[in-house]
């Protein structure tokens, strides 16, 4: 169903990002009419998170997806991923998130994971200093095994987890200072413990998903755009 639309549109509009876009329910009947007017009705958008072993990123998935918090949950091992449904700003999304083991040793059998992903939730404890210390170098790896187009536009965003605790090593205001000096990326101070912005952090990561597809549309049905640009090839050291 989707590929017969898809080829009846013809190759204006190949595809847009690396969200697989899925066109359900429209008859191509109802396609006609000004491309713009295309509804998305089904995105699937694939997050992932990454940072140091035991920030809580497993336990901020599970408690996105089933709600639930586990006060003695293990150490990832390689990946594991759980699908969301939801709605945003009237587009329906499959949210396909990606949890990595932060441990070092586990390097190898994450880095595989990175590519295709439409956005990276860079995750540290606020009671855990070097876990913040070590964004920057989350980040990098990130652009170093993930190949990304466009890395300079690439949307992240930063969780501060563990809010609930009492001892703090981070101020938020150091976290929003680290945030506006890379990339300006929005930045969300969590609890898994006790669900707090949990669902607004993941639903801010789709949102700057489907602002930047919304941006290459534009410039798709705007102007044509060299879809075959020079990749980045500049590939700093990894950390
Ligand atoms: N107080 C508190 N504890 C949390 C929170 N999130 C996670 N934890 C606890 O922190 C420990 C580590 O959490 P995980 O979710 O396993 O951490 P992780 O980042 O997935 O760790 P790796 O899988 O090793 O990368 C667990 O004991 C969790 O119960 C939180 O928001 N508040
Ligand atoms: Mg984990």
């Amino acid at each position: 169903m989707f590929r017969k639309i898809w080829r009846a549109l013809g190759p204006r509009f190949p595809r847009l990002s690396n969200a697989t876009r899925h066109v359900t329910t429209l008859s191509l009947g109802q396609l006609q009419g000004s491309r713009a007017d295309l509804a998305v009705l089904f995105i699937k958008n694939k997050v992932i998170l990454l940072g140091d072993g035991g920030v809580g990123k497993s336990s901020l998935m599970n408690r996105y997806v089933t709600d639930r918090f586990d006060s003695q949950s293990f150490h990832t091992i390689g990946v594991e991923f759980l699908n969301r449904d939801l709605e945003v700003d009237g587009r329906l999304v499959t949210l396909q998130i990606w949890d990595t083991a932060g441990q070092e040793r586990f390097k190898s059998l994450r880095t595989p994971f990175y590519r295709g992903a439409d956005c990276c939730l860079l995750t540290f404890a606020v009671n855990d200093l070097q876990s913040f210390l070590n964004l920057s170098c989350w980040k990098k790896e990130f652009m170093f095994y993930s190949d990304v187009k466009d890395p300079e536009r690439f949307p992240f965003v930063v969780l501060g987890n563990k809010v609930d605790m009492e001892q703090r090593e981070i101020g938020e205001d150091e976290a929003r200072a680290w945030c506006e000096e890379n990339g300006c990326c929005p930045y969300f101070e969590t609890s898994a413990k006790d669900d707090t912005n949990v669902a607004a952090a993941f639903e801010a990561a789709v949102r700057v998903v489907l602002a930047a597809e919304d941006q290459i549309g534009h410039a798709l049905l705007g102007s044509t755009i060299d879809l075959h640009g020079n990749r980045q090839t500049s590939r700093g050291s990894c950390c």
